[in-house]
Protein backbone atom coordinates (compact mmCIF):
# COMPACT_ATOMS: atom_id res chain seq x y z
CA UNK A 1 0.00 0.00 0.00
CA UNK A 2 1.42 3.32 -1.13
CA UNK A 3 2.43 5.63 2.03
CA UNK A 4 1.04 9.20 1.22
CA UNK A 5 3.78 12.16 2.36
CA UNK A 6 2.71 16.13 2.35
CA UNK A 7 5.67 18.63 2.71
CA UNK A 8 4.42 21.90 3.74
CA UNK A 9 7.59 24.51 1.94
CA UNK A 10 9.71 22.92 0.02
CA UNK A 11 12.59 24.56 0.87
CA UNK A 12 16.37 23.51 2.30
CA UNK A 13 14.78 20.85 4.96
CA UNK A 14 11.46 20.60 3.26
CA UNK A 15 13.12 19.63 -0.32
CA UNK A 16 15.79 17.39 1.72
CA UNK A 17 13.44 15.20 3.32
CA UNK A 18 11.33 15.55 -0.07
CA UNK A 19 14.47 14.14 -1.90
CA UNK A 20 15.41 11.42 0.96
CA UNK A 21 11.25 9.91 0.25
CA UNK A 22 10.89 9.95 -3.58
CA UNK A 23 11.51 7.47 -5.74
CA UNK A 24 11.24 4.79 -2.24
CA UNK A 25 8.92 1.79 -3.05
CA UNK A 26 5.70 2.88 -1.70
CA UNK A 27 6.05 6.40 -1.37
CA UNK A 28 3.99 9.31 -3.01
CA UNK A 29 5.49 12.81 -1.92
CA UNK A 30 2.78 15.72 -2.45
CA UNK A 31 4.60 19.54 -1.76
CA UNK A 32 2.26 21.95 -0.89
CA UNK A 33 3.61 25.64 -1.89
CA UNK A 34 1.89 29.05 -1.33
CA UNK A 35 3.13 30.81 -4.10
CA UNK A 36 2.34 29.47 -7.49
CA UNK A 37 5.68 30.02 -9.35
CA UNK A 38 7.13 27.63 -7.23
CA UNK A 39 5.11 24.97 -8.53
CA UNK A 40 7.21 24.51 -11.35
CA UNK A 41 10.20 25.00 -9.94
CA UNK A 42 9.26 22.03 -7.80
CA UNK A 43 8.01 19.79 -11.21
CA UNK A 44 11.06 20.88 -12.88
CA UNK A 45 13.62 19.65 -10.23
CA UNK A 46 12.04 16.77 -9.37
CA UNK A 47 11.86 17.53 -5.78
CA UNK A 48 8.22 15.48 -5.57
CA UNK A 49 5.67 13.60 -7.43
CA UNK A 50 3.11 16.17 -7.37
CA UNK A 51 3.06 19.96 -6.35
CA UNK A 52 -0.21 21.45 -4.99
CA UNK A 53 -1.47 24.87 -4.38
CA UNK A 54 -4.28 23.78 -1.74
CA UNK A 55 -3.92 22.68 1.51
CA UNK A 56 -6.39 19.64 1.39
CA UNK A 57 -5.66 18.33 -1.41
CA UNK A 58 -1.96 17.85 -0.30
CA UNK A 59 -3.29 16.85 3.40
CA UNK A 60 -6.06 14.81 3.25
CA UNK A 61 -5.30 11.61 2.44
CA UNK A 62 -1.67 12.01 3.60
CA UNK A 63 -0.37 9.25 6.28
CA UNK A 64 2.48 11.85 7.35
CA UNK A 65 2.74 15.25 7.01
CA UNK A 66 5.95 17.35 7.63
CA UNK A 67 5.68 21.25 8.05
CA UNK A 68 9.16 22.50 6.87
CA UNK A 69 8.25 25.91 7.15
CA UNK A 70 9.83 28.82 8.94
CA UNK A 71 9.11 28.78 12.82
CA UNK A 72 6.50 31.19 12.88
CA UNK A 73 4.45 29.88 10.56
CA UNK A 74 4.40 26.16 11.98
CA UNK A 75 1.67 27.12 14.48
CA UNK A 76 -0.48 28.66 11.60
CA UNK A 77 -0.06 25.53 9.45
CA UNK A 78 -1.14 23.46 13.03
CA UNK A 79 -4.60 25.45 13.49
CA UNK A 80 -4.97 25.04 9.58
CA UNK A 81 -4.97 21.14 9.94
CA UNK A 82 -6.73 21.07 12.87
CA UNK A 83 -9.55 21.81 11.00
CA UNK A 84 -9.80 19.25 8.53
CA UNK A 85 -10.87 15.65 8.19
CA UNK A 86 -7.51 14.32 8.47
CA UNK A 87 -7.02 10.89 7.85
CA UNK A 88 -7.46 8.86 10.79
CA UNK A 89 -3.78 7.85 12.17
CA UNK A 90 -1.80 10.74 10.07
CA UNK A 91 1.25 11.58 11.93
CA UNK A 92 2.04 15.31 11.83
CA UNK A 93 5.42 16.46 12.59
CA UNK A 94 7.77 19.74 11.73
CA UNK A 95 11.30 19.97 11.47
CA UNK A 96 11.87 23.60 13.54
CA UNK A 97 14.57 24.67 15.13
CA UNK A 98 12.97 25.35 18.35
CA UNK A 99 10.74 23.05 19.66
CA UNK A 100 8.69 24.06 22.85
CA UNK A 101 6.57 26.65 21.53
CA UNK A 102 5.73 24.71 19.12
CA UNK A 103 4.97 21.21 21.31
CA UNK A 104 2.96 23.89 23.69
CA UNK A 105 0.57 25.17 20.33
CA UNK A 106 0.35 21.44 19.40
CA UNK A 107 -0.89 20.72 23.07
CA UNK A 108 -3.75 22.99 22.26
CA UNK A 109 -5.17 22.25 19.43
CA UNK A 110 -7.52 19.49 19.83
CA UNK A 111 -6.23 16.48 16.86
CA UNK A 112 -8.77 14.19 16.52
CA UNK A 113 -7.27 10.57 15.92
CA UNK A 114 -4.02 12.05 14.62
CA UNK A 115 -0.99 12.72 16.24
CA UNK A 116 1.55 15.60 16.19
CA UNK A 117 5.26 14.71 17.33
CA UNK A 118 7.69 17.63 17.23
CA UNK A 119 11.09 16.77 15.03
CA UNK A 120 14.05 18.91 14.08
CA UNK A 121 17.08 17.58 12.09
CA UNK A 122 20.43 18.59 13.21
CA UNK A 123 21.21 19.06 9.96
CA UNK A 124 21.33 22.52 7.53
CA UNK A 125 23.27 25.07 5.74
CA UNK A 126 23.64 28.98 5.51
CA UNK A 127 21.52 28.48 2.18
CA UNK A 128 17.94 28.41 1.71
CA UNK A 129 15.71 27.36 -0.74
CA UNK A 130 14.82 24.36 -3.25
CA UNK A 131 18.07 24.95 -5.08
CA UNK A 132 20.46 23.98 -1.84
CA UNK A 133 18.24 20.37 -1.29
CA UNK A 134 20.05 17.32 -1.16
CA UNK A 135 19.19 13.79 -0.35
CA UNK A 136 22.74 13.45 1.83
CA UNK A 137 21.74 16.19 3.68
CA UNK A 138 20.90 14.31 7.17
CA UNK A 139 23.17 11.48 6.44
CA UNK A 140 24.46 10.29 9.83
CA UNK A 141 23.44 13.59 11.12
CA UNK A 142 21.25 12.95 14.86
CA UNK A 143 17.66 14.11 14.43
CA UNK A 144 15.67 14.98 17.24
CA UNK A 145 12.01 13.85 17.86
CA UNK A 146 10.27 15.55 20.78
CA UNK A 147 6.94 12.96 21.16
CA UNK A 148 4.53 13.94 23.91
CA UNK A 149 3.80 11.70 26.51
CA UNK A 150 0.09 11.08 25.24
CA UNK A 151 1.62 9.40 21.97
CA UNK A 152 1.61 5.95 21.43
CA UNK A 153 5.09 4.30 20.99
CA UNK A 154 4.29 2.47 17.86
CA UNK A 155 3.14 5.83 16.52
CA UNK A 156 6.72 7.19 17.51
CA UNK A 157 8.07 4.18 15.92
CA UNK A 158 6.73 4.32 12.91
CA UNK A 159 8.00 8.10 12.13
CA UNK A 160 11.42 7.15 13.48
CA UNK A 161 11.37 4.20 10.86
CA UNK A 162 10.32 6.06 8.21
CA UNK A 163 13.06 8.93 8.92
CA UNK A 164 15.89 6.64 9.28
CA UNK A 165 15.29 4.41 6.46
CA UNK A 166 14.64 7.11 3.92
CA UNK A 167 17.44 9.99 5.33
CA UNK A 168 19.78 7.56 7.16
CA UNK A 169 19.73 10.05 10.15
CA UNK A 170 19.76 8.73 14.11
CA UNK A 171 16.76 9.42 15.79
CA UNK A 172 17.57 10.77 19.28
CA UNK A 173 14.37 11.99 21.68
CA UNK A 174 15.02 14.99 24.04
CA UNK A 175 12.27 16.75 25.77
CA UNK A 176 11.28 20.22 23.96
CA UNK A 177 12.50 22.61 26.61
CA UNK A 178 16.03 20.68 27.22
CA UNK A 179 16.10 20.86 23.37
CA UNK A 180 16.11 24.57 22.98
CA UNK A 181 18.60 25.18 25.82
CA UNK A 182 21.26 23.14 24.18
CA UNK A 183 20.24 24.03 20.59
CA UNK A 184 20.17 27.78 21.68
CA UNK A 185 23.97 27.52 22.95
CA UNK A 186 25.60 25.29 20.11
CA UNK A 187 23.11 26.25 17.24
CA UNK A 188 21.20 30.07 17.60
CA UNK A 189 24.25 31.86 19.84
CA UNK A 190 26.84 31.28 17.00
CA UNK A 191 24.48 32.18 14.58
CA UNK A 192 24.01 35.74 16.48
CA UNK A 193 27.91 35.97 17.08
CA UNK A 194 28.88 35.10 13.58
CA UNK A 195 26.64 37.86 12.54
CA UNK A 196 27.50 40.96 14.99
CA UNK A 197 31.26 39.47 14.26
CA UNK A 198 30.72 39.95 10.76
CA UNK A 199 28.65 43.46 10.44
CA UNK A 200 31.65 44.80 13.12
CA UNK A 201 34.27 43.90 10.19
CA UNK A 202 31.86 45.51 7.60
CA UNK A 203 31.70 49.17 9.41
CA UNK A 204 35.66 48.80 9.20
CA UNK A 205 35.99 47.98 6.06
CA UNK A 206 33.84 50.92 4.63
CA UNK A 207 36.57 52.71 5.61
CA UNK A 208 39.29 50.33 4.53
CA UNK A 209 38.21 48.04 2.34
CA UNK A 210 41.84 46.07 2.63
CA UNK A 211 39.37 44.27 5.83
CA UNK A 212 37.53 42.26 3.25
CA UNK A 213 40.51 41.83 0.95
CA UNK A 214 42.63 40.27 3.52
CA UNK A 215 39.97 38.01 5.36
CA UNK A 216 41.27 34.20 5.13
CA UNK A 217 40.35 30.98 6.39
CA UNK A 218 39.81 32.08 10.03
CA UNK A 219 37.32 34.84 9.55
CA UNK A 220 35.54 32.17 7.30
CA UNK A 221 35.10 29.16 8.87
CA UNK A 222 33.97 31.31 11.84
CA UNK A 223 31.32 33.18 9.39
CA UNK A 224 29.90 30.94 7.07
CA UNK A 225 26.62 30.88 9.47
CA UNK A 226 26.31 34.61 9.11
CA UNK A 227 24.92 34.05 5.37
CA UNK A 228 21.93 31.83 6.71
CA UNK A 229 18.46 33.14 5.21
CA UNK A 230 17.14 36.28 7.79
CA UNK A 231 13.63 35.31 7.81
CA UNK A 232 14.43 31.49 9.13
CA UNK A 233 16.53 32.74 11.44
CA UNK A 234 14.56 35.86 12.64
CA UNK A 235 12.19 33.17 13.51
CA UNK A 236 14.14 31.35 15.73
CA UNK A 237 16.00 33.78 17.65
CA UNK A 238 12.91 35.49 18.56
CA UNK A 239 11.10 32.51 19.78
CA UNK A 240 13.94 31.27 21.49
CA UNK A 241 14.84 35.00 22.62
CA UNK A 242 14.57 34.02 26.37
CA UNK A 243 17.14 31.46 26.23
CA UNK A 244 19.16 33.30 23.91
CA UNK A 245 19.51 36.50 25.60
CA UNK A 246 20.91 34.48 29.03
CA UNK A 247 23.32 32.68 26.40
CA UNK A 248 24.62 36.26 25.73
CA UNK A 249 24.81 37.38 29.01
CA UNK A 250 27.10 34.11 29.64
CA UNK A 251 28.85 35.60 26.21
CA UNK A 252 29.37 38.78 27.57
CA UNK A 253 31.18 37.44 30.96
CA UNK A 254 33.33 35.58 28.70
CA UNK A 255 34.40 38.54 26.59
CA UNK A 256 34.94 40.19 29.71
CA UNK A 257 37.54 37.75 31.04
CA UNK A 258 39.38 38.41 27.61
CA UNK A 259 39.42 42.12 28.32
CA UNK A 260 40.80 40.94 31.38
CA UNK A 261 43.22 38.47 30.27
CA UNK A 262 44.64 41.20 28.10
CA UNK A 263 44.31 44.17 30.83
CA UNK A 264 46.54 42.38 32.88
CA UNK A 265 49.01 41.09 30.13
CA UNK A 266 48.15 37.63 31.60
CA UNK A 267 49.99 35.19 29.02
CA UNK A 268 49.12 32.14 31.04
CA UNK A 269 45.67 33.07 30.86
CA UNK A 270 45.59 33.29 27.78
CA UNK A 271 47.26 30.82 26.67
CA UNK A 272 44.69 27.91 28.97
CA UNK A 273 42.01 29.42 27.24
CA UNK A 274 42.94 28.00 23.87
CA UNK A 275 44.00 25.02 25.60
CA UNK A 276 40.46 24.35 27.18
CA UNK A 277 38.92 25.10 23.74
CA UNK A 278 41.19 23.27 21.81
CA UNK A 279 40.61 19.91 24.07
CA UNK A 280 36.95 20.51 24.29
CA UNK A 281 36.39 21.20 20.56
CA UNK A 282 38.84 18.01 19.80
CA UNK A 283 36.20 16.06 21.14
CA UNK A 284 33.68 17.20 18.78
CA UNK A 285 32.09 13.65 16.89
CA UNK A 286 33.84 13.91 13.69
CA UNK A 287 31.73 15.65 10.90
CA UNK A 288 28.80 13.35 10.94
CA UNK A 289 27.81 14.04 7.01
CA UNK A 290 28.06 15.71 3.63
CA UNK A 291 26.57 19.25 4.33
CA UNK A 292 28.77 21.20 2.72
CA UNK A 293 29.84 18.61 0.29
CA UNK A 294 26.84 17.72 -0.84
CA UNK A 295 27.32 20.44 -2.88
CA UNK A 296 30.39 21.38 -5.32
CA UNK A 297 31.21 25.34 -5.85
CA UNK A 298 32.60 26.52 -8.92
CA UNK A 299 32.92 30.54 -9.08
CA UNK A 300 33.42 32.32 -11.94
CA UNK A 301 34.11 35.66 -12.93
CA UNK A 302 31.48 36.98 -15.09
CA UNK A 303 31.68 39.95 -17.63
CA UNK A 304 28.66 42.76 -17.15
CA UNK A 305 26.82 41.92 -20.18
CA UNK A 306 23.30 41.16 -20.77
CA UNK A 307 22.02 37.80 -20.80
CA UNK A 308 25.53 36.70 -19.84
CA UNK A 309 23.99 34.10 -16.81
CA UNK A 310 21.25 32.56 -19.23
CA UNK A 311 23.78 32.07 -22.02
CA UNK A 312 26.48 29.92 -19.66
CA UNK A 313 24.20 28.36 -17.79
CA UNK A 314 22.14 27.35 -21.19
CA UNK A 315 25.12 25.92 -22.18
CA UNK A 316 26.20 23.53 -19.39
CA UNK A 317 22.78 22.69 -19.53
CA UNK A 318 22.81 21.38 -22.52
CA UNK A 319 26.23 19.69 -22.24
CA UNK A 320 23.84 17.40 -19.78
CA UNK A 321 25.60 18.84 -16.88
CA UNK A 322 23.23 19.41 -13.45
CA UNK A 323 23.30 22.79 -11.80
CA UNK A 324 22.08 23.25 -8.60
CA UNK A 325 22.33 26.28 -7.55
CA UNK A 326 22.93 29.69 -9.50
CA UNK A 327 24.10 32.69 -7.26
CA UNK A 328 26.24 36.42 -8.12
CA UNK A 329 28.50 36.57 -5.35
CA UNK A 330 29.50 40.06 -6.33
CA UNK A 331 28.73 42.49 -8.43
CA UNK A 332 30.28 46.28 -9.19
CA UNK A 333 30.83 48.46 -11.53
CA UNK A 334 34.39 48.40 -11.40
CA UNK A 335 35.20 45.07 -11.05
CA UNK A 336 34.11 41.85 -13.29
CA UNK A 337 30.52 39.62 -11.54
CA UNK A 338 31.06 37.01 -9.41
CA UNK A 339 29.01 34.08 -10.43
CA UNK A 340 28.85 30.87 -8.19
CA UNK A 341 27.55 27.41 -9.78
CA UNK A 342 26.84 25.08 -7.32
CA UNK A 343 26.78 21.12 -8.26
CA UNK A 344 25.37 17.61 -6.64
CA UNK A 345 28.12 15.89 -8.30
CA UNK A 346 31.63 16.23 -8.36
CA UNK A 347 32.27 14.86 -11.86
CA UNK A 348 29.59 17.56 -13.15
CA UNK A 349 31.62 20.39 -11.32
CA UNK A 350 34.76 19.30 -13.20
CA UNK A 351 32.77 19.08 -16.71
CA UNK A 352 31.29 22.16 -16.25
CA UNK A 353 34.68 23.45 -15.06
CA UNK A 354 36.37 22.40 -18.27
CA UNK A 355 33.92 23.62 -20.43
CA UNK A 356 34.31 27.07 -19.05
CA UNK A 357 37.90 27.51 -18.94
CA UNK A 358 37.85 26.18 -22.86
CA UNK A 359 35.44 29.09 -22.95
CA UNK A 360 38.57 31.49 -22.00
CA UNK A 361 36.25 31.88 -18.41
CA UNK A 362 38.20 32.63 -15.39
CA UNK A 363 37.21 29.91 -13.19
CA UNK A 364 37.90 28.98 -9.79
CA UNK A 365 36.83 26.40 -7.22
N1 LIG B 1 18.45 26.07 7.68
C1 LIG B 1 18.83 25.11 8.51
O1 LIG B 1 20.02 24.85 8.61
C2 LIG B 1 17.79 24.36 9.29
C3 LIG B 1 18.15 23.17 9.91
C4 LIG B 1 17.18 22.44 10.60
C5 LIG B 1 15.89 22.94 10.69
N2 LIG B 1 15.58 24.12 10.10
C6 LIG B 1 14.18 24.58 10.19
O2 LIG B 1 13.56 24.18 8.98
C7 LIG B 1 12.50 25.09 8.65
C8 LIG B 1 12.65 25.54 7.21
O3 LIG B 1 13.89 26.17 7.07
P1 LIG B 1 14.75 26.07 5.71
O4 LIG B 1 16.16 26.29 6.11
O5 LIG B 1 14.37 24.87 4.94
O6 LIG B 1 14.24 27.40 5.00
P2 LIG B 1 13.88 27.65 3.45
O7 LIG B 1 13.71 29.11 3.31
O8 LIG B 1 14.85 26.94 2.58
O9 LIG B 1 12.47 26.93 3.30
C9 LIG B 1 11.29 27.47 3.85
C10 LIG B 1 10.13 27.02 3.02
O10 LIG B 1 8.93 27.56 3.57
C11 LIG B 1 8.15 28.11 2.53
N3 LIG B 1 7.27 29.16 3.04
C12 LIG B 1 7.61 30.40 3.45
N4 LIG B 1 6.50 31.09 3.80
C13 LIG B 1 5.45 30.25 3.61
C14 LIG B 1 4.04 30.37 3.80
N5 LIG B 1 3.48 31.48 4.26
N6 LIG B 1 3.28 29.29 3.50
C15 LIG B 1 3.82 28.15 3.03
N7 LIG B 1 5.13 27.98 2.84
C16 LIG B 1 5.95 29.02 3.13
C17 LIG B 1 9.15 28.63 1.52
O11 LIG B 1 8.56 28.76 0.24
C18 LIG B 1 10.20 27.52 1.56
O12 LIG B 1 9.85 26.47 0.70
C19 LIG B 1 12.57 26.22 9.67
O13 LIG B 1 11.57 26.04 10.63
C20 LIG B 1 13.96 26.06 10.29
O14 LIG B 1 13.98 26.52 11.60
C21 LIG B 1 16.48 24.84 9.38
O1 LIG C 1 25.42 24.09 9.32
C1 LIG C 1 24.68 25.04 9.22
O2 LIG C 1 24.81 25.89 8.36
C2 LIG C 1 23.56 25.18 10.12
O3 LIG C 1 23.19 26.28 10.35
C3 LIG C 1 22.91 23.97 10.63
C4 LIG C 1 22.24 24.14 11.96
C5 LIG C 1 23.34 24.42 13.00
O4 LIG C 1 23.36 25.47 13.59
O5 LIG C 1 24.15 23.51 13.21
C6 LIG C 1 21.29 25.27 11.89
C7 LIG C 1 20.04 25.21 12.33
C8 LIG C 1 19.47 24.00 12.73
O6 LIG C 1 18.24 24.07 13.22
C9 LIG C 1 20.28 22.86 12.77
C10 LIG C 1 21.54 22.90 12.30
Amino acid sequence: MTTKIAIFGVGLIGGSLALCFKGKPDLYVTGYTHLPELIHTYQEREVVDHATLSIEEAALDADFIFLCVPVSLIGTYLDKLSHLPLKKGCIITDVGSTKASVIAHAEQLNLDSVYFIGGHPMAGSERAGVGAASALLFENAYYVLTPPENVPQDVVDRLGHLLEQTTRAQIVKVEPVMHDEIVGAISHLPHVIAVALVNQIRQYNQDNPLYRMLAAGGFRDITRIASSDPIVWRDILLNNRQIILSLLEDWNSGVADFIELLNQQDSRGIEEQFEKAGAFRDQLPERRKGMIASLYDLYLEVPDHPGIIGKITTEIGNQGINISNVQIVESREDVPGVMRLSFRQEHDMEKAKIMLQDQQYSVFV
